[in-house]
């Protein structure tokens, strides 16, 4: 049996899969915690790489190697490869004036909008790496000054998985800038890298950086970033959800909907989109096409605050979400817990709307929240559609995909059915794919037999949204600290 291995490399954590390459059959699985916050020092995340690897059994017997990890993070590196700061990561927001600014320079308003709409199919937000770039420029000059080199989160575990030889060293080692490789789906959330044309905008890194940096040579779905010591070679990666896509064996009409620490909504195009309204991002995905994506800030980790709120369990929490009636008897919680990317605003914090003596209970809460990151995510749906996307099926995954309540209440929010593929690691599953594609060749990814997803169904509640829409722009501000 060639055996393959798929590592993803996610907010909250490393899960790492290893997989038969032409079935795609399930052999070997581990994982480990990432640590909290919105900025860490990439050592974290190789080290819980090495125990995720080695509680899969290892990476000595596989064919192939590939990384999927959290988009947009800012790994910025020295001459001699080593970080000069922890990374920014995708839902850290302090970049928000700094994205503001960028579509001002652009021309401002609706023309700065659509200019970076067209020159890198998307609207830079406080997630983009550009915009990261930008606030380190301005409000770490000294450190700035060190930096030679940019990547992200996946480019830069793919680079040690090289450089060091693999997972079996405890290496904290740097290594040579000029040898950082990425691949067109994690390319694309960078803010310098056009999905159109296939080409970096150097330009506008420099632009927001104010000088030239080096950055990793972007591969195609098959190109080899390395090889361990051994000689495995190591696929290019991509970014999470281009790897989710893979694994789910997303294809055009499909639209998969992540709960993970982001929420995500996207699907697999034929064409770039631009859209100036910065709603949808225009990214690339890991096969040469495309992966139109519309992504918030506030999902899974809604249900987990949620329960803290009420000190019950997730399971409880599902329980009590589905114990109460559609619509909460309006009672709605607008779910900005970490301000909101989409819609973008930053500075927003969540609320709880339509309080009662009747509403007041933890059932409606649980609800809400639910129905709450639901809504948001129609929303998305909508973006997604207004841009051209065609809806044949609803693929709903990551951790929050576990709670009974969310696959329950998704079609009565979304309005249609929605598949649950069994709980699993996509990402890490669409890493794998991407692996046996690299070790079998061939002009498409390995075909694997996909699970049956069982699908879910319930007479849609438009209500639910109305209501949400009455009252999602009323949130206050994020205390200033
Ligand atoms: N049974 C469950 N019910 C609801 N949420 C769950 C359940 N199991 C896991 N989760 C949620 O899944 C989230 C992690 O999802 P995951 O897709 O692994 O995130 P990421 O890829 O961003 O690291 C956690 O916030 C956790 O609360
Ligand atoms: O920023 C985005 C997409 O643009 C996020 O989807 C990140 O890629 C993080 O993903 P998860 O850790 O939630 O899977």
């Amino acid at each position: 049996m060639t055996l393959v291995a798929g590592v993803d490399s996610s907010t909250q954590s490393c899960k790492v899969v290893v997989r038969d390459a032409e079935t795609g059959a399930l052999v070997r699985q581990g994982r480990a915690a990432h640590p909290d916050g919105t900025e860490v020092d990439p050592q974290a995340w190789w080290q819980a790489l090495r125990q995720a690897a080695a509680q899969a059994g290892g990476l000595d017997d596989v064919a192939a190697v590939s990384v999927a990890g959290q988009q947009h993070g800012m790994v910025c590196l020295d001459d001699a490869g080593t970080a000069v700061r922890p990374a920014l990561l995708w839902n850290d927001t302090r970049s928000a004036r700094a994205a503001a600014d960028l579509v001002a320079e652009l021309g401002g308003g609706q023309a700065g909008a659509r200019a970076w709409a067209e020159a890198v199919g998307s609207v830079p937000l406080a997630a983009f790496t550009v915009t990261k770039l930008r606030w380190l420029a301005r409000h770490e000059p000294e450190l700035a000054a060190r930096v030679r080199a940019v990547c992200l989160p996946h480019d830069w575990l793919t680079w040690k998985l090289g450089g060091t030889g693999g997972v079996a060293a405890d290496d904290t080692s740097t290594g040579d800038i000029g040898a950082l490789r990425t691949d067109r789906g994690d390319a694309s959330g960078t803010g310098y890298w056009s999905p159109a044309t296939g080409e970096y905008r150097l330009d506008l890194l420099e632009h927001a950086f104010g000088r030239s940096l080096v950055v990793p040579e972007v591969l195609g779905p098959t190109g080899r970033a390395g090889e361990l010591r051994s000689g495995v070679p190591i696929g290019p990666g991509t970014g999470d959800n281009a790897a989710a896509a893979l694994g789910v064996g997303a294809v055009p009409g499909d639209v998969v909907v992540s709960i993970g620490t982001s929420g995500t909504v996207f699907s697999v195009a034929d064409t770039p989109a631009a859209d100036a309204s910065g709603a949808v991002a225009g990214f690339a995905d890991a096969t040469g096409r495309f992966l139109p994506l519309v992504c918030t800030l506030n999902a899974a980790r809604v249900l987990d605050a949620t329960a803290t709120m009420l000190g019950v369990d997730l399971d409880e929490l599902a329980r009590l979400a589905l114990s109460a009636p559609a619509g909460a008897d309006g009672l709605v919680v607008v779910p900005y817990l970490e301000g909101e990317r989409t819609p973008n605003r930053p500075q927003a914090t969540g609320s709880v709307h339509g309080l009662t003596l009747r509403t007041a209970t933890p059932a409606h809460l649980a609800r809400a929240a639910v129905e709450g990151l639901l809504c948001a995510l129609a929303d998305g749906l909508a973006a997604l559609v207004a841009q051209g996307a065609t809806v044949d099926r609803i693929i709903l995954v990551g951790g929050g995909a576990r709670s009974e309540a969310v696959r329950r209440i998704a079609p009565q929010v979304f309005g249609c059915p929605v598949r649950v593929p069994p709980p699993g690691e996509y990402v890490a599953d669409g890493a794998a794919r991407q692996a046996a594609w690299v070790a079998l060749g061939g002009a498409q990814p390995p075909s694997w037999t996909i699970e049956e997803a069982p699908e879910y169904d319930a007479t849609p509640v438009p209500a639910i949204r109305h209501r949400y829409a009455d009252v999602r722009d009323l949130t206050a501000s994020r205390p200033t600290v």
